[in-house]
């Protein structure tokens, strides 16, 4: 009798998806229907394309000196140096630069944009105030106050991030001074923090400890942002002894995640098995009243934060989520506040060509064609910053993948985000970028100081490994643009709590500006839930497939199942293919067993349980 595991090596074929996939992106092309508001001035995407057309033939009748190229994009390069100055946005104190002229906008084009960016800069105006800017969930917006609790549309707010933020500090104080003692070790220090979260919970605390934390923190930390159970054990493992003096950060706005309930459990019952009191290490960041919250209170957990309705997870970097774990690494929380503010202040101006959120927005809009139409590819290049574009896949994606706009239109929104680091990808997909598929367009995070004064050297004549890397980015940015792929360059002089700061506040406003622009809610996730529910369902439907199985194992002699009279006996035939999916996972991990048949023909397949549960606790 082999076992499922040992039959199925492979999954059963899926049919591949390219076929499916083709069409749908040209039909969802084709069927954009613009929002409302587009609607009235419906020629912005026809301009852009009319001015693409136009260049083209000026740049066909131009052959001597070609002006244009095909797709309009300036190629002179006095006058792209000229276009370079005009459009190079500076923010002095923060020495951060945002370079739009590799992006082919036209005069004219910004000028029609002109009164949408009014509207959103008043939109932006109005949330800032305390709007419902979220009306699906008839929610406030509030994340640009956390860095100017002034902001805040009242006083009990104000005091609410003002209180949360000196509990941070002060924790996070004395948790690295020594104050605040591991139980089992009253003499030592805790050493490491176990982060568990995921989404907005886990991505922004990833990306500002990779970003920032110094080479010895005070705390190390580890993540489990996953219900898989190898990566979990993997990081306990990792942790080893080092258990007893850590800190469980459980983060969850909700309260009720599932994955993270799970990486709770897992990590309490490794507390057990080592014999460590987890309440006596255990942290939890959530909203009052949550599950989370409630567990944490009633089982007296070492602390609690909390996070507030009115800030979304994928803009809680600056809440309790962000700083609690990025001061406990010592990083300096009150400099990232300060960044991000001297961002927002940045991004309140109504002049376009001196807001940078807003011109990232233009561009994002342009190159895409406010349909999402191209990608945006994230190129740090510093190592420090790698986890950006993970953490600007959420930040953008799920702000602005919608498939309705604010009036109801299905527009199917979106914005791709994707990327790694250069010039790493130099030998990995920067070939496709340049000469593949024209689908993208580009972002160079581009980072002036290359190390700490003092330890640079030449590695060979007037060369440093930093020039290097600068020549990679700027070498990488001529090439894309000399074969008409637009990009943005943003530049900053470190990697400091204040730049990564303005980083977060520069797109989270970005994405605000345009979910304006194309006239979305960009604080809401409608389409996460279908997934969530429907992996419920599996989950309920996994409980019948057990229960009837059970019932079948223990009779004498056992009866084996075909997956069709699993189908049949559990009333939901329509579910077969589940069932065996179900069925098959279970036979992988050593919980059902086959009788007969292989993988490979499911309908040959015989199962029971290798176990009778006499008390037929699965139903
Ligand atoms: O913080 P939590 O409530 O656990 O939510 C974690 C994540 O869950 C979902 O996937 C949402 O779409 C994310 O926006 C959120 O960040």
């Amino acid at each position: 009798m082999a076992s499922l595991s040992s039959l199925c090596s492979s999954s059963p074929s899926i049919k591949s998806q390219t076929s499916i996939t083709k069409p749908l992106v040209i039909l969802r092309k084709d069927s954009v229907t613009f929002p409302t508001r587009f609607s009235k001035t419906p020629s912005l995407v026809q301009t852009q394309s009319v001015a693409r057309e136009i260049s083209a033939d000026l740049s066909n009748t131009n052959d001597v000196v070609p002006k244009k190229a095909k797709n309009g994009l300036e190629k002179d390069p006095r006058e792209l140096w000229k276009r370079y100055v005009d459009w190079l946005y500076q923010h002095k104190e923060l020495g951060l630069y945002l370079d739009v002229s590799r992006v082919g906008f036209t005069d004219e084009f910004v000028e029609e944009m002109e009164p949408r960016f009014q509207s959103a800069f008043k939109a932006m105006e109005e949330l800032e105030k305390g709007a419902i800017a979220n009306p699906d969930e008839g929610r406030m917006v509030g994340h640009y106050w956390l860095r100017k609790p002034e902001l805040a549309p009242n006083s009990f707010l104000k005091s609410q991030i003002e209180t949360t933020l000196d509990a941070v500090r002060k924790f996070a104080d004395e948790v690295v001074s020594g104050k605040i003692k591991p139980p089992s070790s009253p003499e030592g220090r805790f050493t490491s923090i176990l982060s568990v979260g995921i989404g907005g919970s886990a991505l922004g605390p990833q990306f500002v400890a990779e970003a920032l934390a110094p080479d010895n923190p005070p705390l190390k930390i580890r993540f489990i942002d996953n219900t898989d159970p190898a990566g979990i054990d993997h990081q306990i493992a990792q942790l080893g002894p080092e258990l007893a003096s850590t800190i469980v950060v459980v983060i969850s706005k909700s309260g009720g995640t599932p994955e993270t309930r799970n990486g709770l459990l897992e990590v309490q019952k490794a507390f057990r098995e080592a014999g460590l009191e987890f309440a006596k290490q255990g942290v939890a960041i959530t909203q009052e009243n949550s599950l989370l919250d409630n567990t944490a209170r009633i089982e007296g957990w070492l602390a609690r934060f909390p996070m507030f309705d009115w800030v979304g997870g994928r803009t809680s970097e600056m809440s309790a989520v962000g700083l609690l774990p990025a001061a406990l690494q010592g990083i300096d929380v009150r400099e990232m506040l300060a960044g991000a503010s001297l961002m927002d202040e940045a991004n309140r101006t109504t002049v376009l060509r001196n807001n940078p959120a807003a011109l990232l927005a233009l561009c994002w809009y342009w190159a895409s064609d406010g349909v999402g139409s191209k990608d945006m590819v994230v190129l740090p290049y510093k190592d420090s910053l790698l986890l950006f574009s993970r953490y600007l896949q959420q930040l953008v994606m799920e702000s602005l993948g919608k498939e309705f706009d604010l009036d109801g239109n299905r527009v199917n929104q979106g914005l791709t985000v994707y990327g790694n680091k250069g010039s790493t990808d130099q030998h990995a997909y920067i070939q496709q970028l340049r000469e593949g598929v024209h689908n993208f367009f580009a972002t160079f995070i581009e980072v002036l100081r290359d190390r700490p004064p003092g330890h640079d050297w030449e590695l060979e004549p007037g060369v440093t490994c930093g020039d290097y890397l600068f020549g990679m980015l700027q070498g990488t940015r001529s090439a894309l643009y000399a074969n008409d792929r637009e990009s943005v360059t943003v530049t900053v002089q470190e990697v400091t709590p204040r730049s990564v700061g303005a980083l977060v506040a520069l797109y989270e406003r970005a994405v605000g500006i345009y979910a304006s622009l194309v006239n979305i809610n960009a604080y809401h996730q409608p389409g996460v839930e279908a997934g969530k529910k429907a992996a419920g369902e599996v989950l309920a439907l996994q409980k019948r497939v057990l229960a009837v199985l059970n019932e079948a194992s223990c009779k004498e002699p056992v009866e084996p199942l075909t997956i069709d009279e699993v189908a049949e006996r559990c009333h939901t035939p329509e579910d077969i293919e589940m069932i065996y999916k179900i069925i098959a996972h279970m036979a992988a991990n050593d919980r059902a067993l086959i009788a007969e048949g292989s993988c490979g023909s499911p309908r040959s397949i015989k199962v029971y349980l290798g176990e009778c549960n006499v008390d037929g606790l699965y139903a």
